[in-house]
C-alpha cells in the first residue's frame, strides 16, 4: 500500500530567514525577520520522509529515525533495525523521522501504512534542527551534535559487564539502538539500559519478545522527538518500579532524584491509566477531560511524553493481546492518551496513536478506508506542489518561512466524512500545503502565485485574514486542483497568525475538540505544556539568532520550573487557585473528581451521598466507621489537604484486609496457581502487556 502520511517542506532561503517546524505539521518557532532577497532553495534540499512521527524528525535526527521503514506489525515482530545511514546521506537529506531520510529523487517507494505518520518534507539542516526534535526543551540533547557514530561497538563509553548481562540479544539491542539514536552512547543511557536488562532479565511480552525490547523502543521514540539523556533513561526503566524488583530507591541511588521521580511519575501515570481503564472512567466525556489535565498537572511534562510513548509502542505491538483487552486498551488510547498527545502538540504522535486505535475499534471501517485512501493518496503530487510553489515564490521574491505538505491522517479523514456527512471524495484536504511567510502583503501576494500555479476550486477561497474567525484564527485558504487534478488545499498567513493557530484561543487542538467548554484552568495547564514542550525547543536551538519569537510570545520560564509569579505555572502542592483532580476509589468504582483548591480528605468523604454523608444510607458514621485511604496509605486526619493527582480509597472500616485486597488475592490465586502475594515476578515469568 502507498503511504499518505507525509509532509513536504520547502527551506527558504538561508540568508531571508530559516526556520524551525515545532509541532509536526504546525509549528514554526524558528523563523529569523527577513528583509527582501530572494529564496535560493534548491531541490537538492529536498526530502521526503515518511513514516513515525516524522513531525519531530530533524537534520540531528540522522540516525534517529531509521526505525522507520517498519510497519507497526514489525514493530510487534522483530527488533531489528535497518543499517546505519552514512553521514553524507545525512547531510543531504537532512529529514527523517523513523523512517530514514529519504531524498526526493530516489524515494523508495512509499508503503501506505494509516499508522504511521502522514509527513513529506524538505529542507535544510536548520529547518529541520527545530522541528520537535527539540521539543522537550531542557530535556533535549544538544551535546552530542548529531554525530553519527559509524563504528559505535569501538565507540562505547560506558563499558557493560557482559557477565552480568545473561540475556545474549541484550548488547545487540544496544548497538542497533546505539546506530540510531546517538543519545544511546550518553553513560547515563548506557547505565540506565544496563539496569533495565538485569531487571527484566528473563521477562517476556505476549508477543514472545524480550520485555527489554520493549523499554528499548520506548526508549528510541522518545529519542527520535529529540529526548535527552534523563528522559531516554527514563523510558528505558519506565517498567522497573511496577514490574522488576527494583525500587525506588534502587533508582535514586544509582541515578539520584532526578530520573527517580521520573520514573516513579510515569508509574503513577500508568496505575491511574489502569484505574481507569478498570473502571472505565475514560468513557465518560467530562472524566476523561479531566484524566487529561490531572495527567498534565500532577506529574513532571516530561512524565507524560514517557508515557505516551510507552503508550505508542504497546499500541504498535497490541496484536498480540488477546481481542477483548485489544478494544480496551485502544479505547483508552483513543480517549486518554491521543487527545494528550494532542494537546501537547505531538501531532505526529496523536495521529499514529488514533489511526492504531481506529484500526482496533472500527476494524472494519478502517481497512475499508484504507483500501480507499490507497486509490486517493497521491504522494507524489505534494512533493511536486511544494518544489512547484517554491520555485514560484523564488521566482516573485517572495520570502517566507516555512511551507510544507502534509497528507490528512486517515482517522482525520474519518472524523471529517462522518462529521460533515462527506464521501472520501468529497473532502478537499487529504492532501495540502502550508506556506508560512513574512507579513500580510506576502499572504495576498503568494495567495496569487498560487491561483496563477493550478487551477481554483470555486467557492474554496476563504480570506480569514480579513475576516477572522470568531475564535481569532487568521489564514488564507483555498483550494487548487493539483497534478492529476487531485485537490489541493493550500492556507497561507504569517507567523503571529500561525502561533496564534497553535497556542492562541485558536489552538487548533482546541478546534479539534471542537464545541467542548473548557475551565480556565484546563486551558492553563495545557498551555502550559505546549509552551514548554515547543518553547524550549528553541531555546536549545543551537543558532540562537535564529529565534523568531518576540519577547510578549516567550513563556516566561524554563522547563519544567517555574517562577513563583509565572502565569504558566501550576504547583501540584501549593500555591494554585486552579481546583485539584483526585481520583476517588469507592464501592470499587473509580471517578475522576474536582475539588476547589485547598480541599481535604474531608470533603472527598463528604461529596454526594445523602444528608451530606456518602456513607451514611449504608450506616457507617464518617470518622468511626470509614478508613480513607491516600494514595494507599490509610489516612488518620480528614483535615489533610488534598493534591493534584491523590488517589483517595474510601471503604468502610473492616479488620485486618479490606473486601478489596481478599478479592485480589483471589484473583490472583485464581491466575497465577500461586499464593502470591507480591507483585514482583520472578525472572522467566511471562510478564505480558503492560499499560
Ligand atoms: N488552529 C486552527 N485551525 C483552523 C481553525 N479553523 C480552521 N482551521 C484550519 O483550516 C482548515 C479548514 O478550515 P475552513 O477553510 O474553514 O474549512 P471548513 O469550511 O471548516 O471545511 P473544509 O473546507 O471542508 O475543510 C482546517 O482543516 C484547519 O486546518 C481554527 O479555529 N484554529
Ligand atoms: N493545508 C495544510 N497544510 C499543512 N498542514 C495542515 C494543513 N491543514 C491542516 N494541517 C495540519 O495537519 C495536522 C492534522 O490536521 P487534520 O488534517 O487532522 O485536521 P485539519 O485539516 O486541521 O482540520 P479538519 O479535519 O477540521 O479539516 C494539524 O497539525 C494541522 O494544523
Amino acid at each position: 500500500m502507498a503511504v499518505p502520511t507525509m509532509a513536504l517542506y520547502a527551506t527558504p532561503p538561508s540568508n531571508i530567514c530559516s526556520s524551525c517546524h515545532i509541532n509536526s505539521h504546525d509549528f514554526d518557532l524558528n523563523t529569523r525577520s527577513s528583509s527582501s532577497s530572494t529564496p535560493t532553495a534548491s531541490s537538492s534540499q529536498k526530502t521526503i520522509v515518511g513514516g513515525l512521527s516524522s513531525l519531530f524528525s530533524s537534520s540531528s535526527a540522522g540516525p534517529e529515525d531509521m526505525t522507520s521503514l517498519r510497519g507497526a506489525d514489525d514493530l510487534n515482530n522483530s527488533f531489528s533495525y535497518s543499517s546505519c545511514l552514512k553521514r553524507d546521506h545525512f547531510h543531504h537529506s537532512p529529514v527523517s523521522v523513523m523512517q530514514g531520510p529519504l531524498s526526493l529523487t530516489s524515494t523508495p517507494s512509499m508503503r501506505f501504512s494509516p499508522e504511521r505518520d502522514c509527513s513529506v518534507r524538505a529542507g535544510n539542516r536548520r529547518l529541520f534542527k527545530g522541528i520537535v526534535t527539540h521539543a522537550l526543551g531542557s530535556c533535549v540533547d544538544y551535546s552530542s551534535g548529531f554525530q553519527m557514530h559509524l563504528n559505535l561497538s569501538d565507540e562505547l563509553t560506558f563499558v557493560m559487564d557482559d557477565n552480568n548481562l545473561n540475556e545474549p540479544y541484550a548488547k545487540d539491542m544496544l548497538l542497533d539502538a546505539q546506530l540510531k539514536h546517538h543519545i544511546f552512547n550518553d553513560d547515563l543511557v548506557v547505565k540506565a539500559f544496563y539496569e533495565a536488562a538485569k531487571a527484566h532479565n528473563g521477562q517476556m511480552r505476549a508477543s514472545g519478545d524480550p520485555y527489554l525490547q520493549h523499554c528499548v523502543e520506548t526508549a528510541c521514540l522518545l529519542a527520535t522527538i529529540g529526548a535527552d539523556a534523563m528522559v531516554v533513561s527514563a523510558g528505558l526503566l519506565h517498567d522497573t518500579l511496577d514490574d522488576s524488583f527494583m525500587t525506588y530507591e534502587y533508582i535514586l541511588q544509582s541515578f539520584g532524584p532526578g530520573l527517580a521521580d521520573l520514573v516513579e511519575g510515569v508509574s503513577k501515570l500508568s496505575q491511574m491509566s489502569k484505574l481507569a481503564r478498570e473502571s472505565n472512567t475514560a468513557t465518560k466525556t467530562v472524566e476523561a477531560d479531566r484524566m487529561h489535565t490531572m495527567f498534565l498537572a500532577m506529574a513532571d511534562a516530561r512524565a507524560v511524553l514517557v508515557k505516551l510513548a510507552d503508550r505508542l509502542h504497546n499500541m504498535m505491538t497490541l496484536d498480540a493481546l488477546p481481542l477483548c483487552k485489544r478494544y480496551r486498551f485502544a479505547k483508552e488510547t483513543m480517549e486518554i492518551f491521543a487527545p494528550l498527545a494532542n494537546r501537547m502538540g505531538i501531532v505526529s504522535w496523536k495521529e499514529q496513536l488514533e489511526n492504531l486505535s481506529f484500526k482496533y475499534i472500527n476494524p472494519n471501517r478502517y481497512k475499508d478506508l484504507s483500501s480507499q485512501l490507497m486509490k486517493s493518496f497521491n504522494d507524489t503530487m505534494v512533493t511536486s506542489a511544494v518544489e512547484k510553489l517554491e520555485q514560484a515564490l523564488k521566482d516573485g521574491s517572495i520570502s517566507y518561512h516555512v511551507l510544507y505538505g502534509r497528507h490528512k491522517s486517515l482517522y482525520s479523514i474519518h472524523c471529517k466524512m462522518l462529521k460533515k456527512k462527506l464521501s472520501m471524495n468529497e473532502i478537499h484536504d487529504i492532501h495540502g500545503l502550508r506556506l508560512i511567510v513574512e507579513n500580510v502583503d506576502d499572504c495576498y501576494k503568494a495567495l496569487d502565485l498560487v491561483h496563477g500555479l493550478w487551477p481554483v476550486v470555486p467557492g474554496k477561497f476563504k480570506d480569514y485574514i480579513n475576516h477572522p474567525k470568531c475564535n481569532g484564527y487568521q489564514s488564507l485558504h483555498t483550494v487548487v486542483m493539483g497534478k492529476g487534478l487531485v485537490p489541493l488545499e493550500v492556507q497561507i498567513r504569517t507567523k503571529e497568525m500561525h502561533s496564534q493557530a497553535e497556542f492562541g484561543f485558536a489552538a487548533h487542538w482546541r478546534y479539534k475538540e471542537g464545541n467542548c467548554m473548557h475551565s480556565s484552568f484546563v486551558l492553563q495547564m495545557v498551555e502550559w505544556a505546549r509552551w514548554v514542550v515547543t518553547w524550549q525547543c528553541e531555546t536549545m536551538m543551537k543558532d540562537q539568532s535564529s529565534i523568531g519569537y518576540t519577547d510578549a510570545m516567550k513563556p516566561p520560564c524554563k522547563f519544567p520550573f517555574h517562577s513563583e509569579d509565572c502565569p504558566h505555572s501550576y504547583k501540584p502542592s501549593c500555591g494554585s487557585d486552579g481546583p485539584v483532580f483526585v481520583i476517588v476509589i469507592e464501592n470499587d468504582k473509580m471517578s475522576v473528581q474536582e475539588f476547589p483548591a485547598n480541599s481535604t480528605v474531608k470533603d472527598v468523604v463528604s461529596v454526594g451521598g445523602q444528608g451530606g454523608c456518602r456513607w451514611a444510607p449504608y450506616g457507617f458514621s464518617l470518622k468511626q466507621d470509614l478508613m480513607p485511604k491516600v494514595n494507599h496509605e490509610t489516612v488518620n486526619d480528614f483535615n489533610c489537604k488534598l493534591k493534584m493527582g491523590d488517589v483517595v480509597e474510601l471503604s468502610p472500616k473492616i479488620p485486618d484486609k479490606s473486601l478489596t485486597e481478599y478479592r485480589e488475592e483471589i484473583q490472583r490465586m485464581y491466575e497465577t496457581g500461586l499464593p502470591l502475594t507480591t507483585r514482583q515476578r520472578t525472572a522467566g515469568n511471562k510478564v505480558g502487556w503492560r499499560i
